[in-house]
């Protein structure tokens, strides 16, 4: 039988913070005593951030550890969508943390990914943590979005993609996103959903179907062994 993610179902939000911060922080741990230093991956938008508060107290070598994005809505920090900024606000307990962004000013994202994937500076991650929408997009993997086949057969380490815009939030269109590649490289990746509406949606892209039309189907069937983690 073909082995498929299994959820880990929590009673709460903080118990879900609680448990899986211990796990990330072993992984982070082990990696900088084994390697000198360790990387995580995040995702932005609002469900990790008890999550990311919670692992940014735990007592780890910050200085020696690097947070780096999945994936930048393409605005700059001080807009309000930056996932840049949410990331370290929600680390800030971490001050030593090396916390990076993806945004770069005065260039469009495909430029801006051509020179990330040349410095060939990303890391190897220990950990991914990645979040979905209820439409099935992970990172910046948003359904029939332009440039989402290429993020799903890249070798590089980051994409552009041109996400669908939405008309309820008028959410920017150009992204830069970790690609497949890249993500299933990690010895550990997270999947952290919360609310009924994201259950639903897990179950939904759990079913056969067109990866294109739930883009999470990528990383789910790549990575049969990831932990997905589920709160109320
Ligand atoms: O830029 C982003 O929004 C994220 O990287 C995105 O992939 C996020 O993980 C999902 O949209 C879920 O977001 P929530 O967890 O906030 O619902």
């Amino acid at each position: 039988m073909a082995l498929e993610p299994a959820m880990t179902a929590f009673t709460s939000r903080e118990a879900l913070a609680m448990r899986i911060s211990a796990l990330i922080a072993t992984e982070l741990d082990r990696g900088a005593r084994l390697n000198g230093s360790a990387a995580i991956a995040v995702s932005g938008g609002t469900t990790p951030k008890p999550l990311y508060e919670a692992l940014a107290e735990r007592d780890l070598p910050w200085g020696r550890i690097a947070v780096a994005l999945i994936d930048e809505r393409w605005v700059p920090p001080d807009h309000p969508r930056s996932n840049e900024t949410f990331v370290r606000n929600a680390f800030a307990a971490a001050t030593c943390a090396r916390i990076s962004g993806l945004y770069q000013d005065g260039v469009s994202a495909e430029k801006a990914a051509g020179r990330i994937c040349a410095a060939g500076d990303r890391p190897a991650f220990n950990v991914v943590v990645l979040g979905m929408g209820e439409d099935g997009h992970t990172a910046s993997w948003f359904p029939q979005a332009q440039g989402l086949a290429n993020a799903l057969r890249s070798d590089k380490p980051v994409c552009a993609v041109t996400a669908r815009r939405s008309e309820a939030t008028g959410d920017e269109v150009e992204r830069i996103t970790m690609s497949l590649s890249a993500i299933a490289k990690a010895p550990l990746v997270i999947l952290t959903i919360a609310g009924g509406e994201k259950r639903a949606a897990f179950e939904a892209a759990m079913a056969d179907g067109p990866v294109e039309d739930m883009p999470v189907r990528a990383i789910l069937r790549a990575r049969p062994d990831l932990l997905v983690c589920w709160a109320p």
